[in-house]
Order: structure tokens, then sequence, then C-alpha cells
């Protein structure tokens, strides 16, 4: 598995953890930064991204940044993403199994390095259970 992660300066600290992470599990990461805490704007780390989720290159995506809310926004104006901003483990694991979410966004200034890591394992680890949610998710995206 190869996962594609994007952080603005708010998630530079957690996205280094998260790839230590993935790392330890042999899943390889395509890191596209930023990688300092230097000010930046989140789009230009979340597009490339969601480009990799949007074209196949990657099956799941992880974004961050402060409150989760731009770096989510900015993934979902792509039609093949979908993006859910998650703070809890029990939210992580529903965008899972009936969102079939693809990129996972984290707030970093409103969560712990620790439930960050917790909601990586469950979001990689949950598998979407489709039925009646796959009828509701083939409507989300629009014509
Ligand atoms: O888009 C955001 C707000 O929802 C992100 O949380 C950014 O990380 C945040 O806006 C950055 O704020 P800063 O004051 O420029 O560090």
């Amino acid at each position: 598995m190869t996962i594609s992660i994007g952080n603005d300066h708010a998630g530079t600290i957690y996205k280094n953890e998260i790839i230590s992470y993935l790392e330890s599990k042999q899943i390889q990461v395509i890191n596209h930064g930023t990688n300092t805490n230097d000010s930046v704007d989140y789009p230009d780390f979340v597009h490339p991204v969601a480009n990799d989720v949007e074209n196949g290159k990657v099956d799941f995506g992880i974004i961050i940044c402060g409150s989760g809310n731009g770096a989510s926004m900015t993934a979902n104006k792509h039609q093949k993403v979908r993006c859910a901003l998650c703070w809890t483990a029990e939210i992580t694991q529903l965008a899972r199994e009936h969102n079939n979410a693809n990129i996972l966004s984290i707030p970093a200034r409103f969560t712990s390095v620790h439930q960050a890591l917790d909601m990586v394992k469950i979001f990689l680890e949950t598998e979407f259970e489709g039925g009646r949610h796959e009828r509701r998710v083939e409507k989300i995206a629009c014509s």
C-alpha cells in the first residue's frame, strides 16, 4: 500500500509522526510537504494529494492542517475524492464504513498526536460496508 500525504505548517509535526508510523508498518509514503513550520498555504500541499487519489496513484490520502477544514474543503473540490474531516476514532471508522472516504483530514490543533495516529490506523484498517451505503455514496458526486 502507498499513502499520499500533505500538510500545511500547522500539521508538519503530526505529518512526521504519521510517516514514522506508516513506515513502521511497511507502508510506502508519497510526502508532498510542507516539511517546515514556516507559514504556507494549505491548498498548495493538499491538491497534490487529492490528485494522487483521483488519478488512482494511491488508494488513500492523509491531509493535515490546523482545523482540518481548509484542507478538507480543498480536497473535496476533486470529483473522485471523498475527504472526511475526523476528530474522533468513531467518526473515522464511520467515514470508512459508511462514506467510503479515501482521504482523511486531521485537525492538528484540535487533536493529540496519539489521537491522530489512532485515526490513521482506523482509517486504513476499516473496510467500506457497501450495501445501502453504496447507493448513497454514488449520489455524492455531482454530474
Ligand atoms: O484552513 C485552516 C483553518 O480551517 C487551517 O486550519 C490552517 O492551518 C489555518 O488557517 C492556518 O492558520 P495560521 O494562523 O496561518 O497558522
